[in-house]
C-alpha cells in the first residue's frame, strides 16, 4: 500500500469523466482518454462508473481512483457501502467516496461504512471527498485512508471559488495527518504546481483535461468577449 501511494507522491492524477446526454459517455472513449493521459505523464486516473472502470482498470498500468456517482440527493459520490464494494469490485486500487458530514443513503456514518468496507477489502484505499475542514477531522477519526477537497464548494459549508479552494487546501494540509489530494477546478499547470507547493500529496485536474466541451466553452466565451 506504502507503494502505491508513494508513486502518486507529488505528482498529477487525470479525473476522466462524461456525464449523462454527453457524446463522450462511452467507457471505450474514456478507456482512450485515460491511456492519453497516461501518455502524458499522468500518474494515476480517476474515473467514474463501473464499465468504465473495469475497462480503464485493464488498460493502464497506474492507480486508479473509482467511484459511482448515484441518485439525485446531496450525497452522490459513492454514497453507500453497497456502492463502495461494487467499485472496488472493478479492480480500482483507490475507492473515492463521499466524505462529508451529511447523512447517507443507508444512513451509515462514515465511520461504519469505512471500518465495514475494509473488513471486506482490506487492501484497498479509501479516499474522502471532502466539503470542508470539518468533513476531513470526521474523515480522519473515520480511518480513510486519504483526504480530498473534491467537495469544497459543492456541499454547501465553502463558497465555490473560481480556482481551487486554497483556504480550506491549507486547512486541510495543516492537519498533518494523511495524504491531501487537491481536486476541484484545478484549471491550469500553474494551479496544479500550486497544489503541490502547499503541501498536497497529488493534484486531480479533471474538466482542464478531459472535458472538451467545458474547455471549447472556454475559449468560445474569450472569442466573443473579444
Ligand atoms: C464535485 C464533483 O462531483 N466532482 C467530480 C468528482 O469526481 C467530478 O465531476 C470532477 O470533474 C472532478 O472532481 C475533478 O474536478 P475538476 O473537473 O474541477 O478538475
Amino acid at each position: 500500500m506504502t507503494s502505491l501511494l508513494d508513486s502518486l507522491k507529488g505528482k498529477l492524477i487525470v479525473s476522466c469523466q462524461a456525464y449523462p446526454g454527453e457524446p463522450m459517455l462511452d467507457p471505450r472513449t474514456m478507456t482512450q482518454i485515460a491511456q492519453a493521459a497516461v501518455a502524458g505523464g499522468a500518474a494515476g486516473i480517476r474515473a467514474k462508473g463501473l464499465e468504465d472502470l473495469r475497462s480503464i482498470s485493464h488498460a493502464v498500468d497506474v492507480p486508479v481512483i473509482g467511484l459511482v456517482k448515484v441518485g439525485k440527493s446531496d450525497v452522490y459520490i459513492t454514497p453507500t457501502l453497497h456502492d463502495a464494494f461494487q467499485v472496488a469490485e472493478t479492480g480500482c486500487q483507490i475507492v473515492a467516496i463521499d466524505g462529508t458530514r451529511r447523512v447517507r443513503p443507508d444512513e451509515r456514518t462514515l465511520a461504519e461504512t469505512v471500518s465495514e468496507f475494509k473488513e471486506r477489502y482490506p487492501d484497498t484505499l479509501v479516499m474522502a471527498d471532502c466539503g470542508s475542514l470539518d468533513d476531513a477531522v470526521a474523515a480522519v477519526e473515520a480511518g480513510v485512508d486519504i483526504l480530498g477537497t473534491t467537495l469544497a464548494g459543492y456541499s454547501g459549508e465553502r463558497p465555490k471559488t473560481e480556482g481551487p479552494d486554497w483556504e480550506v487546501v491549507d486547512q486541510i494540509v495543516a492537519l498533518g495527518s494523511l495524504p491531501v489530494f487537491v481536486e476541484g477546478r484545478v484549471h491550469t499547470p500553474a494551479q496544479a504546481a500550486e497544489a503541490i507547493r502547499r503541501g498536497a500529496w497529488a493534484v486531480v485536474v479533471g474538466t482542464a483535461i478531459t472535458h472538451p466541451t467545458s474547455i471549447t466553452g472556454w475559449f468560445a466565451d474569450a472569442v466573443a468577449a473579444g
